[in-house]
């Protein structure tokens, strides 16, 4: 049965040169364009231990339609030819945990903003059609996080539903060094909008709005470093496999919203097939329905946790602990984001499916399979004298 969009006219095959595809959303986009479609894709990154299922053996039955190029997109001559040969570029590469942000700003800054520079001209000066991943932290904070605490309007959806035409960008102040990963997403997004108005560049930009699932960063000390600071799913999962307190950031008073990354593939591929629908588009990609207090989460990982490792829980579940201490100088955070989807919607009818209960059970029976034993080895060896 051919496959078509969603105006009814056959899907062509196409080649996607996708960066920073070895990644964390970057993978199940690519597990998607494998399984479901006919498309070639180029996988651009400089590790590939994530996507390496897809890659061998040779007789997997899309084997020859994906290809692993390990390049820093930084210094390699080989960019700007694998965008030429690709009718799409897809561009997922960046620094992109918080932790990084305030800690090292400056790489932050590079990765997500001058390292993004060549891609936008090659895609520009060729003709080539852009996806490219900006975040939902480029709203900041809402206008209702200034309003007094005990003001009703706080309520109104108009103080802090985040719609990509209308609402600002609002960040902490410049020593407040959490921001320059969004402040860099804003102005690579200014770039990409002015190339588009002015050179007639083909884009859309996406907007995540914190998409969890497996594979998502890694487990400190066990597929990553001992010290590394992931985002919040790998913590929490971390402490859980560990039997320890889940961390609370200032008392994790923060919201969120969450969605399951397998539905939000769903939203990319259909930007992907529909061109004429998603061009000169800004999306919000997230679930409304999924909003939660960073304690809220907590307590649900922990209920969850307990019923898929068969495990009870520890007497301190959860600690406070102050951003200071838990991310250094400089931290700042978000109050709360709930995307819109007015536009996400009009254009390619596209609307999450699965619940922060359903998402956490598959997502911590993935965690415990993929970690737990070896998790139990670590905690079993006597500490190196
Ligand atoms: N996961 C989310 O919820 C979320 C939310 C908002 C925005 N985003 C954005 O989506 C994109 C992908 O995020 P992710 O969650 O998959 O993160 P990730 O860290 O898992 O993936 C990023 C990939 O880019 C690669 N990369 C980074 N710099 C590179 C370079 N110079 N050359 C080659 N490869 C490089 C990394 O090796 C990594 O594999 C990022 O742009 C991120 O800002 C993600
Ligand atoms: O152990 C932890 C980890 C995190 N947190 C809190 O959990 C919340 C979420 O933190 P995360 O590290 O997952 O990342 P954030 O949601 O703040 O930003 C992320 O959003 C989407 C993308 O732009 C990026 O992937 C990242 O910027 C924050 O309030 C953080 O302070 C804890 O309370 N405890």
């Amino acid at each position: 049965m051919a496959r078509v969009d969603l105006d009814g006219n056959p899907i062509k095959p196409i080649t996607i040169c996708m960066i920073g595809a070895g990644g964390f959303i970057g993978s199940h986009l690519c597990e998607k364009l494998m399984h479901e479609t006919p498309h070639t894709v180029f996988a651009l990154d400089v590790y590939n231990d994530k996507i390496k299922h897809l890659l061998e053996p040779d007789s997997l039955p899309w084997a020859g339609r994906i290809t692993f190029h390990r390049l820093n997109i930084k210094h390699d001559s080989r960019l700007e030819g694998l965008i030429k040969m690709a009718d799409l570029t897809i561009n997922l590469a960046a620094i992109c945990t918080p932790a990084d942000y305030n800690t090292r700003p400056l790489d932050t800054i590079y990765s997500n903003f001058i390292d993004a520079l060549p891609v936008v001209k090659y895609c520009s000066e060729n003709n080539k059609r852009l996806i490219h991943f900006s975040t939902c932290e480029v709203y900041g904070k809402t206008i209702g996080a200034f309003l007094p605490k005990d003001s009703p309007l706080r309520k109104d959806p108009a103080y802090y539903v985040l719609k990509e035409d209308e609402s600002p960008c609002i960040f902490g102040s410049i020593e407040k060094q959490r921001w320059s990963y969004a402040c860099a997403k804003q102005l690579i997004e200014r770039l990409i909008y002015g190339e588009g108005a002015e050179n007639g560049l083909e884009f859309t930009i996406v907007r995540p709005f914190n998409w969890i699932g497996p594979r998502m960063d890694f487990i400190p000390g066990i597929d990553g470093p001992s010290e590394g600071v992931p985002r919040v799913l790998a913590c929490f999962s971390n402490n859980l496999l560990r039997g320890e307190p889940l961390k609370l950031v200032d008392g994790g008073q923060s919201q969120r919203t969450f969605v399951y990354i397998k539905d939000a593939i769903e939203a990319v591929l259909l930007m992907i097939e529909n061109p004429a629908r998603a061009n000169g588009h800004i999306f919000n990609v997230g679930n409304p329905n999924n909003e939660v207090t960073v304690r809220q989460l907590a307590e649900i990982m922990i209920q969850v946790y307990s019923k898929v490792s068969g495990e009870k829980t520890p007497a301190t579940p959860t600690i406070d602990v102050s951003s200071k201490e838990f991310y250094g100088e400089g931290y700042d955070d978000s109050d709360k984001r709930i995307p819109d989807m007015t536009i996400i919607n009009k254009q390619l009818g596209w609307n999450p499916k699965t619940s922060l209960f359903d998402l956490l059970e598959s997502t911590l029976t993935y965690q415990h399979k993929t970690y737990a034993e070896a998790i139990k080895k670590v905690i079993a060896k006597p500490v190196a004298s």
